[in-house]
């Protein structure tokens, strides 16, 4: 399922191809994984603590190299996106706000790091805060808003660069559950009108069934991702969603699958176990 019911996107945007990650300690993070994901889909990494989830996004990011197979955004290696006028921006789960300075500055900051003179930058700026709804908290310092607010931010200053991909790693994770779920719609008003492609890290079957239009299931130990599923329900999603009888039935089908998949770890752990 994707944005629109009209003439779902084609054109992929992240290819990962036998991609896997052996930290230099010789964790091995990352079974190799294959991967297409479409431009336009909202594509969540779900799966329980270290199963290489943000190894993953770090990997789709350039942040950190796979060590065998590869990535390519829009058919180029990450570091040549720019050469076919694409941007990607990574939102981290903290917040990570310079507490001295203003909203506004906080959100400018790639720009001024990309050297954009201020003339140039602000517009774009006030753009990112409008499209999260703080035009008015321009002025006041991180401290002064709450903790959904600052992460508000933090997906402005995101956005401020115009990126068509935007990787999330748990950002909402740290929040209350009525504050996330207003984040999440929120966050889906956007990813429609800025016509984003997104992928999203979390641990909440919830989140993941309320937000995306495909799941892919990881587990651990090794990490490794063991399914995706489409959720083939029209956008925009509203609180009926949450309270639909076909969201529980994919919320139950994806706790039975990491529920399958930690029981096969559990399994190869006592296998693997000397006598
Ligand atoms: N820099 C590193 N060096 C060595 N091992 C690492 C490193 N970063 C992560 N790992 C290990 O790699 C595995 C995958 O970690 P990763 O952080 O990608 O998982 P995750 O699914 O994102 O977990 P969480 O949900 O807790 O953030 C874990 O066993 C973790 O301990």
């Amino acid at each position: 399922m994707t944005a629109t019911d009209a003439d779902p996107p084609t054109v992929p945007a992240i290819d990962i191809m036998s991609a896997e990650q052996v930290y230099p300690n010789g964790t091995r993070a990352l079974l190799p994984v294959d991967l297409s994901i479409r431009e336009g889909e909202f594509v969540t990494l779900l799966g329980p603590s270290g199963c290489g989830k943000s190894t993953l996004l770090k990997m789709i990011a350039g942040l950190l190299a796979p060590t065998d197979g590869r990535i390519q955004l829009w058919h180029r290696p990450v570091e040549q996106l720019a050469s076919v006028g694409k941007r990607l921006a990574f939102v981290f789960q903290e917040a990570t706000l310079m507490p001295w300075t203003t909203v506004a500055r906080n959100v400018r900051l790639p720009l001024d790091l990309q050297g954009v003179a201020p003339a140039e930058a602000d517009p774009k700026v006030a753009q990112a805060l409008s499209l999260v709804g703080l035009t008015r908290f321009a002025g006041q310092r991180p401290r002064e808003l709450s903790g959904g607010m600052q992460m508000r931010v933090s997906i402005a200053r995101g956005l401020v660069t115009e990126p068509q991909l935007l990787l999330m790693d748990e950002p909402f994770g740290a929040l209350d559950e009525i504050t996330r779920n207003r984040l999440d719609g929120d966050l889906l008003e956007l990813w429609q009108r800025q016509k984003l492609t997104v992928v999203f890290v979390t641990h909440s079957i919830h989140e993941a069934v309320f937000l995306s239009s495909r799941v892919v299931v990881m587990a651990a130990r090794p990490g490794r991702v063991v399914e995706q599923v489409e959720i083939d329900q029209p956008y925009p999603r509203g609180p009926a969603w949450r309270v639909s009888q076909r969201y529980a039935q994919i919320a139950a089908h994806l706790q039975d699958s990491l529920l399958r998949a930690s029981q096969d770890e559990d399994r190869l752990a006592t296998e693997g176990r000397p006598a």
